[in-house]
């Protein structure tokens, strides 16, 4: 019997990745319209997936069809029987495959461009008209291919749109994925609900279901599982969906790492234990954490130290868990969204090793725990969405990230207990007044950094020498890139005030205006 898979279930359409900056946004888009897809790399057998698509996307990519090491689609894509449409690098791969000319153009073309449509009775262009689309190309397809005909062309590319509607393959040169392009979703709705007929069906409703009776067919009967739970948004969800799944044979661990946000771990085990219900044991590792921390000021090694240390609690944990049944606890929960596995899978080069999916997110190496990853098809909107779905609160749901190494990567320098407390009470002091302020909803992520510098002050007549904190507030879809939040000069006013009066050992209060790149959302 195949495994149950998403896929499985909801008609799918298949994005092949050629190693295209936006491949995942077609992904995205798709899902937009509630059409479910799923990106694998262009290398993907055909004959070793568990599915079969309604549809096939192959994307754009940084290679040359005619190079040598350039990286070709399994021919058995076209045997499938389901139409394929060809985006950028993927309707120059089409037209390879059909034996005609591929070969560097005249001109590049980066950015807008005007779509002309030539076939207005093509089911791709229904409702296009003639618009802005987004180009990102330097490569030109010479010739039409057999069989096909023009259905749109640009100023540059007389061969912008071609179909062979006979065998359902279609070929773009531009990027309907990008908003840029100003018709594009239209655009991929017509190829994944008209031309593939998939359903529009991919919604959290039907997914809870689903992924409830996927994950009890797992687990069978009798076997138990752990989760590291942190308070965030993503173990949350994957908790309560599990707590769903099995009930009280899901247990899940907490771990106060000495370096959590004020009065964290206490709010966390009121909200998911008693709150949502769930099966958690909160352990208290600070001082653990805080030794072992001791002298360390390399941000790196912090890192490493935290990632170490949260790894032997756990396993320490989980083996003080006497199952019922007898046997050993079997499965370990990972909250893995798709962007993680987005990064593992992506297509990056012939030359590169495609990591696979059991290096996603790494919590415990060389284990003989089993994995599930409930959250590993979301992305982190549908994953809020499902919180929602699944009744935890809007203010759980809707919280900014936090970091696993937390306060210990914005102590800058050596963390002590006395340099953890400093942050904290500004950090507290920051969000209280930004949520005060009707802002934490606006802002993707906020929260304070203690730099391990003194600075001289003025306060009461008697000059004072004390550290500096820096606020960071970021906005952002993805955390990849990110710019900073444009707050009002009368808030930063009130924070820095109320900081610096409020926290013993801070004498100033600076705002961060870098954006990411080049600066990181975090200091360390
Ligand atoms: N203090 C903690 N105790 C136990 N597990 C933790 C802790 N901090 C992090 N983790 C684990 O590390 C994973 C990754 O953390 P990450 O911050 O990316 O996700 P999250 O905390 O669930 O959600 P969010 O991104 O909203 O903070 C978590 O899903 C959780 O499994
Ligand atoms: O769970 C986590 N463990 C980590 O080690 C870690 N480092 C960064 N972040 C979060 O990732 C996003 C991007 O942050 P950077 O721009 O600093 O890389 C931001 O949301 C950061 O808070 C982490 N989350
Ligand atoms: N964006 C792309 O897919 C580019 C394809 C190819 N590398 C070109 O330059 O034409
Ligand atoms: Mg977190």
């Amino acid at each position: 019997m195949a495994p149950v898979e998403v896929s499985n279930v909801f008609d799918t359409i298949l994005v092949l990745d050629f190693g295209s900056q936006y491949s995942h946004l077609i992904t995205r888009r798709l899902r937009e319209f509630n059409v479910y897809a799923e990106m694998l790399p262009c290398t993907q057998k055909i004959a070793e997936l568990h599915w079969k698509p309604k549809g096939v996307i192959l994307s754009g990519g940084p290679y040359s069809v005619y190079e040598k090491d350039a990286p070709h689609v399994d021919k058995a894509v076209f045997e499938l029987g389901v139409p394929v449409l060809g985006i950028c690098y993927g309707l120059q791969e089409i037209a390879w495959v059909n034996e005609t000319e591929v070969g560097r153009g005249e001109k590049r073309e980066y950015g807008p461009a005007t779509l002309h449509v030539e076939d207005k009775a093509c089911p791709l262009f229904a409702n296009v008209d003639n618009s802005t689309v987004w180009m990102s190309h330097h490569d030109k397809v010479h010739n039409l291919p057999a069989g096909f005909k023009i259905t749109a062309s640009s100023e540059n590319s007389p061969f912008c749109g071609v179909a062979d509607e006979a065998r359902q393959i279609y070929g773009i040169q531009f990027h309907p994925e990008v908003t840029h392009s100003t018709q594009g979703k239209t655009l991929l709705r017509n190829f994944a609900v008209d031309i593939c007929k998939a359903s529009q069906s991919w919604n959290m409703e039907n997914f809870i279901d689903t992924e409830i009776n996927r994950i009890r067919d797992l687990v069978g009967p009798e076997a138990e599982v752990i989760g590291a739970v942190s308070g965030g948004v993503d173990s949350t969800v994957a908790a309560k969906l599990m707590d769903r799944a099995i009930g009280d044979r899901f247990h899940a661990i907490m771990v106060d790492n000495g370096v959590l946000r004020l009065n964290e771990a206490a709010t966390v085990k009121k909200t998911l234990g008693e709150g949502l219900g769930i099966n958690l044991t909160v352990v208290d590792a600070a001082d653990e954490f805080l030794d072992k921390l001791k002298g360390v000021t390399d941000p790196e090694k912090k890192r490493k130290i935290i990632g170490n240390t949260f790894i032997h609690v756990f396993e320490r944990e989980a083996a003080k868990i006497q199952p019922k049944s007898g046997k050993e606890i079997e499965f370990l929960l990972q909250g893995t969204l798709y962007p993680d596995v987005i990064e593992s899978i992506s297509f990056k080069g012939p030359s590169q090793t495609i990591k696979t999916h059991h290096n996603v997110g790494g919590l415990l190496e060389n284990m003989k725990l089993k994995l599930i990853e409930p959250l590993r098809e979301l992305f982190k909107d549908e994953v809020r969405e499902l919180g929602e779905l699944l009744g935890i609160s809007h203010e759980l749901v809707w919280r900014h990230p936090f970091p696993g190494p937390g306060i210990a990567i914005r102590v800058l320098g050596e963390v002590t207990r006395e340099q953890v407390a400093i942050a904290r009470k500004a950090d507290f002091i920051y969000i209280e007044e930004i949520k005060k302020a009707g802002l934490y909803n606006k802002i993707s992520q906020a929260f304070a950094c203690l730099l391990p510098v003194k600075s001289v002050g003025v306060m009461g007549d008697q000059r004072t020498y004390e550290q500096v904190i820096a606020l960071r507030a970021i906005e952002t879809t993805d955390f990849m890139t990110a710019d900073w939040f444009p707050f009002e000069h009368a808030f930063l006013k009130k924070v820095a005030s109320r900081i610096v009066n409020e926290v013993d050992g801070v004498a100033r209060v600076t705002y961060d205006i870098t954006s990411k790149p080049p600066a990181t959302v975090e200091w360390e």
